[in-house]
């Protein structure tokens, strides 16, 4: 079986919680698109009412395509539900995100959500944190913020493409990640860092696909 029916499972069952009404958080990546296109037939064929916040330009203009109904990011206060999915994720529900190089807004829409459901194939689980931490900073203090992740232990490494808000995306290879609370509360206090993928408090239910069907966990 392909890892992308997977996805599939994992995000269609997500958007069976999406009611009418609602402002829905919408991920970035190829198992959100499953979601935002599950998210459309269920307008098409039931006619059910939401808007979506997306997480990425990219995110806007496939719900757009899809018929959802998107807001302004500039008006986004409040969300009701937000489904997303992850790069890793580990039993204490922690995750890194921003594979795509959308962690920024991914975590203002997260943050701002009531609920969070994360959606992955059953490849992204993991015992432990481990994949480059990817972050967001402003070009202009690259150099510095190099030289804080090397003191922390990490390798920095630049994306040649930029964020939707035009900041550089720097992939930082820390090894396992022992102690994921403490490195990011260091790197939230890093001048010009704007955002990284730790997701350590987020996320309140997780779907898992594999070939067996789809599990659900909750926090
Ligand atoms: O954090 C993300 C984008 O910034 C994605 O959720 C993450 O990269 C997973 O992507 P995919 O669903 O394509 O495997």
């Amino acid at each position: 079986m392909m890892i992308g029916d997977s996805k599939k499972k994992a995000a269609e069952a997500a958007i069976a919680e999406v009611t009418d009404d609602m402002l829905v958080g919408l991920g970035t990546g190829s198992t959100a698109a499953f979601a935002i296109a599950g998210l459309g037939r269920r307008i098409r064929e039931e006619g059910l009412r939401i808007t979506a916040a997306g997480t990425s330009l990219a995110t806007e203009a496939a719900a757009r395509a899809a018929g959802i109904p998107v807001l302004a990011f500039d008006d986004l206060a409040a969300v009701d539900l937000c489904i997303d999915g992850a790069d890793e994720i580990d039993p204490a529900f922690r995750a890194i995100k921003g594979g795509g190089g959308a962690m920024l807004r991914e975590k203002i829409v997260a943050s701002a959500a009531r609920r969070m459901i994360c959606i992955v194939d059953a490849s992204k689980q993991v015992p432990q944190l481990i994949r480059p931490l990817p972050i967001e900073v402003l070009p202009f203090a690259h150099a510095f913020v190099a030289r804080e992740i090397r003191a922390l232990g990490g390798e920095p490494v630049a994306r040649p493409t930029l964020s939707d808000q035009h900041n550089l995306l720097i992939d930082c290879d820390f090894g396992p990640i022992g102690d994921p609370q403490a490195l990011a509360r260091i790197l939230d206090m890093i001048p010009g860092l704007l955002g990284h993928g730790l997701f350590l408090s987020e996320i309140d239910t997780i779907y898992v696909g594999d070939e067996a069907g789809v599990e659900r966990h909750e926090r």
